[in-house]
């Protein structure tokens, strides 16, 4: 948790306490339903948390934009960035029941009015949003086909509508066919922990 205030040094009393909140609400839901590695558990303010919050060192979301989570499992990035956010609305969803009980529980349980959830596959999901927001689900030129119909195109913020990702590692080969509308942002530039090495913001424009 003090992870969150070193970065992150403007937040409300609310905030904090949501924040604060999540490390015995993931315990106790991952014990039932696994949605973060169990071995990850005491990791959960650096590799979860803080993590998800790298997309909020790159876009501050105006008030009233909407984002939608594709593949959110447990609600990551979208629990984390709906707590910093919450003026702008999250709508998480993913293929797996369970996982989007999860993520629907501890929303409620920290009282997060700017979250939805629904338990369905990217491909049949229809609304329309600003941003699409994603960690660790699928290859780039996969996602950018299926969100697509998703992106609206009115634009209301600092970037154009379209998609930012968390991934790790070499992209080169996954960020090549979008090199005029991507861009890799390192986390090891925002965040020193060793973690962030090799992790990314990958944001691409759609429409
Ligand atoms: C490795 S997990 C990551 C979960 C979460 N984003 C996180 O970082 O903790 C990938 C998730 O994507 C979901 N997923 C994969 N393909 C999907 C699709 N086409 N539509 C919705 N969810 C999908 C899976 O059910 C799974 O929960």
């Amino acid at each position: 948790m003090e992870l969150i205030n070193k970065y992150f040094q403007e937040l409300t009393d609310e905030q904090k306490q949501q924040f604060a909140a999540l490390y015995d609400l993931y315990t106790d839901w991952n014990s039932k339903i696994n949605v973060i590695s169990r071995k990850d558990i005491t990791n959960l303010y650096e590799h979860h948390v803080l993590h998800s919050l790298g997309i909020a060192k790159v876009i501050k979301f105006r008030p009233g934009t909407e984002i939608m989570d594709l593949g959110t499992g447990g609600g990551f990035p979208g629990i984390p960035l709906a707590i910093m956010f919450p003026d702008s609305h999250f709508h998480l969803i993913d293929s797996i029941g369970k996982k989007v009980k999860v993520a629907t529980e501890v929303a409620q349980a920290i009282g997060l009015k700017n979250v939805t959830t629904r338990h369905c596959r990217a491909e049949e999901e229809k609304q329309q949003f600003d941003f699409v927001v994603s960690r660790a689900v699928m290859p780039l030129g996969d996602l950018i086909k299926i969100v697509r119909k998703n992106i609206r195109k009115e634009q209301s913020n600092s970037f154009p509508n379209g998609v930012f990702c968390l991934k790790g590692g070499d992209l080169t080969h996954e960020v090549a066919p979008f090199k005029h509308r991507a861009e890799v942002i390192a986390l090891s530039d925002i965040f020193s922990e060793e973690y962030f090495k090799t992790k990314e913001v990958v944001y691409v424009t759609v429409n």
